[in-house]
């Protein structure tokens, strides 16, 4: 099934940069992950010399120019299909399966006549002809074209494309229960098993209702602290690079950022992979890696017996597998020792201070689980909150490193509200700002962009009839970026969500807004994602100026199961000279730490005097 995706992998136009975004989105060449797609930002941060403004201007016109001619020829009716792909499909697979054609066609007029509905409009596979490998880029311009939901068809495959709020609400929301995760569910079984990303159906329900509470409000307070020390880690290896001059690439240590928080959060695991490197750590990025490659195979060798064994990366994927499982059962056995030394009372809020870990809540609940279910819920969980907290992160400093008003606004916030102080919860409420750029942030680069589903029934979206067994991919990238939805949609504009109205989110803004997703597969760490990446921002930029490294390759983007770049995020950190800081009542006094140097003021952090 894998083998499907890289179908997929097919369009983006250079001329699309324009239209996306004002820091001119460019394509690649460069090959995709989880079968989507691969676009480049340039992005000099205004560090080029002037004379590249004459050649990027001449690119533009060339961009725009091929832009033109591919709506054109949308617009011809060249990627159009006249007739309807389904119920042809549809016979002639069942034909092959030896169905007589007699039946066939008594069925198909029947169905025909009595199918008074509108054909789901049809863009075809000859898609590849616009030559281009990113993925959601032509997604949208074929969105432009045909509307809120098309068919994209590809040889005998085809999906239907969703980027219409109110069919995405249908799909997530109303009639959720007529919808499996589908391919994705397939793609992530050899790492995920039944975990809950994948699980539908009974072990799905039962799954979710054992988790969910353990993300309790107490609970995620708590990781608030874990979020900064965490943070403070980091800030301690920027303030190093700033001492020595060198650049840094972001976008990995705030990979390596969320995957300690998220392994302490999970299973009171310190991975430290901000300081090393091999290992489990090496392992878990084994995995992942070896989760988008499968994804965008165009065979699915590793389902060949005999391949897992003499494939050397399949071997290693078979060893970093195995690494993490032991790991996972090793510590699932110690925390059920915890548990059982405990003198246990079990309650809605429950945490144990020494391990505020979800496997304990988990474990002290009396969570009747398999130790296997278990680690694939913690795999899963492992894997949902690291690489989306990250590429939230990454770009927020890319488009913070666009717009300096926004980083001035933010750095000011940071300065007031927290001072010299790791962040407390109540910090983070009143840290407004930050939370509305990391709102925008996730408007312009939604993690996952795209969202997978199946139908398991006929049904009905919008004015059209949908048949079971369907694929569907609910295009947030679309829906966060259509000019139909939003004004200056390609902006970056965290003003557009007002400091003293509700935090965004799929119901007030009535499913064009989808961060999260929706529904009953509402992503179970929203808050936890939030506030750990509100920490982590709010800490950085109070600390350090960023600017994009000079010389730096062109941010290029790549979709995964998140949004990545292909080369990284490098930076230049600087220390910020700091403006004085004015106490509140609420504010502790420091000890001052003389040992660090130009920074002293922020190597204050947590310590506190009182
Ligand atoms: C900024 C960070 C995050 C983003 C953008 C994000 C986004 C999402 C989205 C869009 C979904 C819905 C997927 C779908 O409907 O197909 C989802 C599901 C999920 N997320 Fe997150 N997530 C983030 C962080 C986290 C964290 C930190 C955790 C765990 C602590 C987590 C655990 C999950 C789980 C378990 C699901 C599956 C829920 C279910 O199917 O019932 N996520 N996430």
């Amino acid at each position: 099934m894998a083998a499907t995706i890289p179908l997929l992998q097919f369009v983006p136009t250079k001329t699309f940069q324009a239209k996306i975004h004002s820091n001119r989105l460019r394509p690649t060449k460069q090959r995709g992950t989880f079968g989507l797609s691969m676009v480049t930002c340039s992005s000099s941060n205004g560090r080029e010399p002037d004379s590249v403004d004459g050649v990027k201007s001449v690119e533009r016109l060339l961009e725009e120019k091929r832009r033109a001619e591919l709506s054109a020829r949308i617009a011809s009716g060249e990627f159009t299909v006249e007739k309807t792909g389904y119920p042809s499909q549809l016979k002639n697979g069942l034909s092959k399966l030896g169905v007589p054609r007699e039946i066939l066609d008594f069925l198909f007029s029947w169905a025909d006549a009595h199918d008074g509905s509108p054909k789901i409009p049809e863009a075809k596979g000859a898609i590849g002809a616009i030559q281009s490998e990113a993925f959601f880029i032509p997604l949208y311009e074929l969105y432009l074209t045909y509307g809120g939901i098309y068919r994209l068809t590809f040889g005998p495959k085809s999906f239907l494309i969703v980027s219409d709020p109110s069919i995405a609400k249908h799909i997530l929301r109303d009639n959720s229960k007529a919808y499996s995760k589908g391919i994705l569910a397939e793609i992530l079984e050899f790492v995920m098993g039944k975990g809950l990303i994948p699980a539908d159906g009974e072990i799905w329900r039962v799954r979710r209702r054992a988790i969910v509470p353990a993300l309790h409000q107490k609970y995620v307070a708590a990781m608030i602290n874990l979020f900064g020390e965490a943070t403070e880690r980091l800030c301690q290896k920027l303030d190093a690079a700033a001492s020595d001059g060198e650049d840094v690439e972001m976008e990995s240590l705030f990979s390596r950022l969320t995957l300690d928080i998220i392994g302490k959060a999970l299973f009171n695991y310190d991975f430290d992979s901000l300081t090393n490197d091999t290992g489990i750590v090496e392992a878990v990025y084994t995995v992942l890696r070896e989760a988008e490659d499968r994804s965008v195979a165009p065979i699915p060798v590793w389902e060949i017996p005999i391949w897992k064994d003499i494939s050397p990366r399949q071997r290693k994927v078979a060893t970093a597998l195995k690494l993490i499982n032991t790991t996972l059962d090793d510590l699932i056995a110690i925390c059920k020792r915890m548990v059982d030394e405990e003198e246990l009372q079990f309650h809605e809020e429950y945490m144990n201070e020494q391990d505020p870990s979800i496997l304990h809540f988990l474990l002290a609940s009396g969570d009747d689980v398999s130790s296997k279910q278990l680690r694939d819920d913690l795999m899963t969980m492992l894997i949902a909150g690291h690489e989306t907290s990250a590429a939230v992160l990454t770009w927020t400093f890319y488009l913070l490193s666009t717009e300096p008003s926004v980083m001035s606004k933010l750095q000011e916030e940071a300065d007031s509200v927290l001072g010299d102080r790791c962040p407390t919860i109540e910090d983070v409420k009143k840290l407004k700002y930050a939370t509305r750029v990391i709102n925008e942030s996730l408007r312009l680069y939604p993690q996952p962009p795209v969202l997978i589903r199946r139908s398991l029934e006929d049904d009905r979206l919008g004015d059209y009839s949908i048949k079971r067994n369907e694929d569907i991919f609910i295009c947030i990238w679309n829906l966060h970026r259509s000019p139909k939805q939003w004004d200056d949609a390609d902006k970056f504009k965290p003003e557009r969500w007002p400091l003293d109205g509700p935090n965004p989110n799929e119901t007030n803004q009535n499913f064009r807004y989808l961060p999260f997703g929706g529904g009953p597969r509402k992503c179970v760490g929203d808050m936890f994602a939030t506030y750990e990446t509100v920490v982590a921002l709010a800490m950085l930029v109070r600390r350090f100026n960023f600017q994009m490294a000079l010389g730096a390759p062109e941010v290029k983007m790549t979709t995964g199961a998140t949004i990545h770049t292909t080369e990284g995020l490098k930076m230049t950190v600087t220390r910020r000279i700091k403006p004085p800081i004015v106490p509140t009542l609420e504010m502790p006094t420091f000890e001052v730490d003389t040992s660090v140097g130009a920074s002293k003021g922020d190597s204050l952090v947590g310590k506190k005097g009182l």
